[in-house]
C-alpha cells in the first residue's frame, strides 16, 4: 500500500514549497495541512524543534525541508545516477538553501532599523555572489544544474523563486536568462503547472 504523507507548514511558498513540487512532480498523494500564523504558536510545542515544514510517514514525524525533498527525490530518480552526481545535486541544493536562509534572516529574524542596510548588501553582494555562480554552472551543463539533465536542485530553485522573489520585491533572477530559462522550464512540466495552477494563493 502506498505510504500515507501528511505535510504541515504555514499557508505559504517558503520552505514548504520545494517538497510540495517534489510531490507534485512525483504525483503522489498527500495532505497538505497550512498552518496560520495565529494557530502555529499553540502547535509549536508539539513539533520537531518547535520548526515547520515537518512530514508525517504512515505516522512517523520527520522535520528538515531539503532532507524531505531528496528523500521524494530518491524516489523520483532526480537525485543522482551515481554517488559523485547526488554529491553535485545536494550540494547545489544546500547551497540555495544557504541563500534563502540569508535572504529570510534579512526578513524575519532582522530589526527593522538594521534592513535598509543588510538589503543593500543582499542586493548588491550577497544575491550576485550566489546568482552569478548559479547561471554559470546552469550555462555550462547544458541548461539545467548538473549533467544536462533535471534533478530536484532545479525544482528547488523554482519552488524558491516566488518567495525569495516576494521578500525582495523584485524578481531575482533579473539579469540571470540562464536562470529564467531553467525555473520557466520547471514550472512547465504538466504537473508542475498543474500543482501551480490550483495551489493556494500566498504572498510569500
Ligand atoms: N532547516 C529547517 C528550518 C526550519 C525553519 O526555520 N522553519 C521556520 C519557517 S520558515 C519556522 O518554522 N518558524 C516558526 C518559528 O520559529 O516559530 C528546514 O529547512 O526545514
Amino acid at each position: 500500500m502506498a505510504p500515507k504523507y501528511k505535510l504541515t507548514y504555514f499557508n505559504t511558498r517558503g520552505l514548504g514549497e520545494p517538497i510540495r513540487y517534489m510531490l507534485a512532480y512525483g504525483d503522489i498523494d498527500y495532505e497538505d495541512i497550512r498552518i496560520s500564523f495565529e494557530e502555529w504558536p499553540k502547535l509549536k510545542a508539539d513539533s520537531p524543534y518547535g520548526l515547520m515544514p515537518f512530514i508525517e510517514i504512515n505516522g512517523k514525524v520527520i522535520n528538515q525541508s531539503t532532507s524531505i525533498c531528496r528523500y521524494f527525490a530518491k524516489q523520483l530518480d532526480l537525485a543522482g545516477k551515481d554517488e559523485f552526481e547526488a554529491l553535485q545535486i545536494d550540494a547545489t541544493a544546500d547551497t540555495i538553501a544557504d541563500l534563502r536562509h540569508t535572504i529570510g534572516d534579512y526578513w524575519w529574524r532582522s530589526e527593522e532599523k538594521d534592513k535598509p542596510k543588510k538589503r543593500e548588501i543582499l542586493v548588491n553582494e550577497t544575491i550576485p555572489k550566489y546568482l552569478s555562480r548559479f547561471e554559470k554552472q546552469v550555462q555550462d551543463n547544458n541548461g539545467y544544474f548538473v549533467n544536462g539533465k533535471l534533478s530536484y536542485a532545479d525544482l528547488y530553485l523554482a519552488a524558491n523563486v516566488e518567495y525569495l522573489s516576494a521578500v525582495m520585491k523584485s524578481n531575482i533572477l533579473d539579469g540571470y536568462p540562464n536562470l529564467k530559462a531553467l525555473v520557466e522550464k520547471v514550472d512547465n512540466i504538466p504537473k508542475i503547472k498543474a500543482w501551480i495552477n490550483k495551489r493556494p494563493q500566498s504572498y510569500y
